[in-house]
């Protein structure tokens, strides 16, 4: 079977993080599309998050993660493309529930807010839930440009 591929990027605050999450995804069968960056030289966040976003948006990976210093800042940037719903996670309540509720594509994380072992297992329970379709594909719906 093909692996599922995840494109992760980050800014040089993120990069701790990214480095842990990326070994972890490694290591669980993923396959990754690295877009960077990978040196702690200072970099500007929305570069990395929009490249994921398009990677996300083209197919060309089936879910993002965005690590910056708090998150926000590559949820913001990764949620100006129409087809990506990018969340801020801190548990996996929130991992849950916006992979079932919001068809949550990307996964946000803040390397100077949330501690490596809470960041892994909500990008486990992020990875590992599905999307509950129905009154939520309505509400969805109504998130488009215009809806
Ligand atoms: O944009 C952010 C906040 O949402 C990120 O946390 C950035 O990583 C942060 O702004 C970078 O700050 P620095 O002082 O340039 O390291």
């Amino acid at each position: 079977m093909t692996p599922l591929t995840i494109a992760i990027g980050g800014d040089h605050a993120g990069l701790p993080l990214k480095t842990v999450l990326q070994q972890a995804l490694v290591d669980a069968g993923y396959s990754l599309i690295d877009v960077g960056t990978n040196s702690a030289d200072s970099v500007d966040y929305p570069d990395f998050a929009h490249r994921v976003a398009e990677t996300v948006e083209a197919g060309q990976a089936r879910f993002g993660v965005l690590v910056c210093g708090t998150g926000i800042g590559v949820q913001i940037a990764a949620n100006r493309h129409a087809a990506i719903r990018a969340a801020v996670l801190h548990s996996t309540t929130e991992a849950r529930l916006t992979r079932a509720h919001n068809d949550a594509n990307i996964a946000c994380f803040g390397a100077r807010t949330t501690g490596p072992e809470v960041a892994l297992d909500a990008l486990r329970a992020f990875l590992d839930t599905e999307f509950e379709g129905g009154r939520h594909a309505r509400r969805l719906a109504k998130l488009a440009p215009n809806g």
